[in-house]
């Protein structure tokens, strides 16, 4: 700059002492530097005007904007060249951005795509329905559906070829009629399996296979023959009932032995009956079953079956699994013993 100062200053004066090669170069450069200034002044003062609008971005965009009043002589010069260039793309890119609401690039792509999809659509179509319309009257209504569906496609481009698309459709209708057919050949397996287990001996191992859960299911499960207890009479109240010591569950006189020997003879008398108590005899012990009969979950008719005898064999058909020791412990009178074991101990 200071040059250029004295270059202008020096235009009225003398110039300066130096060779004409060099006042030729020096005028070479002085006319590129002229230029190199100019720019450089311009591009200085649109850096300075528009780094404010600009944020430091030479884009034309914003020069446009920007270059309104005192910019414009020195700007004239060297940006218009740059900027409408610039601009004109920009300017593209906005109102594509603006239909597209996307970013530039990705609206330059939809730009590409978007007008080849369009043009694909419309031709697809026509032919699809030609096709599609034969087979759906053959489904459905043949009056409503076809007119109903030709007429609206062929305006319409865009819904046209998903109908097209939709045309297939049919075809795999006419797969799901197969399946029908198919049955028979799968029922052809199916019977094979049923006959393996009741009748064909011709495979033993799929049939034992299938014949071990019959079995296991085979066994009758008995219907249960326990009756409904009377309130108070749970298997709870006769443990609590049983655990008592102070309760007399055996039925004998308070002077009565702990154990005593019974006879048959003496056994026979005491069926529950006539007011007398129910005795049984079970793996040789006798108990006095009366004040468990209600507290019986097969009922008192059941338990009274064995009244009066050795109910030892009967009981364990039924139900060997219950522990009577422990359940009529309190209930236990003596030992069943044989009326000649019996008279012996007497007569000692
Ligand atoms: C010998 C005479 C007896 C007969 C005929 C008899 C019969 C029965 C019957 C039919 C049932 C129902 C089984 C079922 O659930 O279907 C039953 C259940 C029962 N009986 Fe007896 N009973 C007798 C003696 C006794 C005695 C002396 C006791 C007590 C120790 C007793 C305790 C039970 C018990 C606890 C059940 C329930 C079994 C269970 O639910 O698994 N029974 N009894």
């Amino acid at each position: 700059p200071a040059f250029i100062r004295n270059f202008r200053q020096g235009r009225l004066g003398p110039p300066p002492q130096t060779p004409l090669i060099k006042k030729k170069e020096e005028s070479g450069k002085e006319k590129e530097k002229k230029k190199d200034s100019t720019t450089v002044v311009a591009t200085r003062r649109d850096d300075a005007t528009d780094k404010p609008s600009n944020g430091g971005k030479p884009n034309g965009a914003n020069t446009s904007t920007s270059r309104q009043g005192r910019e414009q002589p020195v700007g004239v010069v060297a940006m218009p060249s740059p900027p409408p260039v610039v601009v004109q793309p920009a300017a593209t890119e906005l109102a594509t951005g603006s239909r597209g609401g996307g970013d530039s690039a990705a609206d330059d792509d939809e730009a590409q795509t978007t007008p080849r999809a369009s043009a694909a659509m419309p031709d697809g179509p026509v032919p699809s329905f030609s096709l599609s319309s034969p087979e759906e009257p053959s489904n459905a209504n043949p009056p409503a559906a076809t007119p109903s569906s030709s007429q609206p496609k062929p305006p319409a481009p865009a819904p046209a070829p998903t109908f097209g698309l939709m045309a297939p459709p049919p075809r795999p209708s006419a797969p799901s009629l197969r399946p029908p057919p198919s049955p028979a050949p799968s029922r052809l397996p199916v019977p094979n399996r049923n006959p393996l287990a009741p009748s064909s001996s011709s495979s033993s191992s799929q049939s034992s296979s299938l014949a071990l859960p019959p079995t296991h299911s085979a066994k009758p499960k008995k219907p249960s023959r326990q009756v409904v207890l009377t309130p108070g009479h749970s298997p709870l109240d006769w443990a609590r009932l049983s655990s008592n010591p102070g309760a007399n569950l055996r039925g004998l006189p308070p002077n009565a032995p702990p154990y005593i020997r019974v006879t048959p003879s003496m056994l026979k008398r005491q069926t529950g009956r006539r007011g007398t108590d129910a005795w049984m005899v079970l793996g040789g012990r006798v108990y006095n079953v009366s004040p468990y009969e209600k507290f019986h979950p097969g009922g008192v008719p059941e338990l009274l079956r064995g009244a009066g005898k050795d109910a030892t064999q009967l009981f364990g058909e039924v139900h060997p699994w219950v522990n009577f020791e422990g359940m009529l412990s309190a209930c236990l009178i003596g030992i069943y013993v044989a009326e000649e074991e019996a008279a012996a101990d007497n007569s000692d």
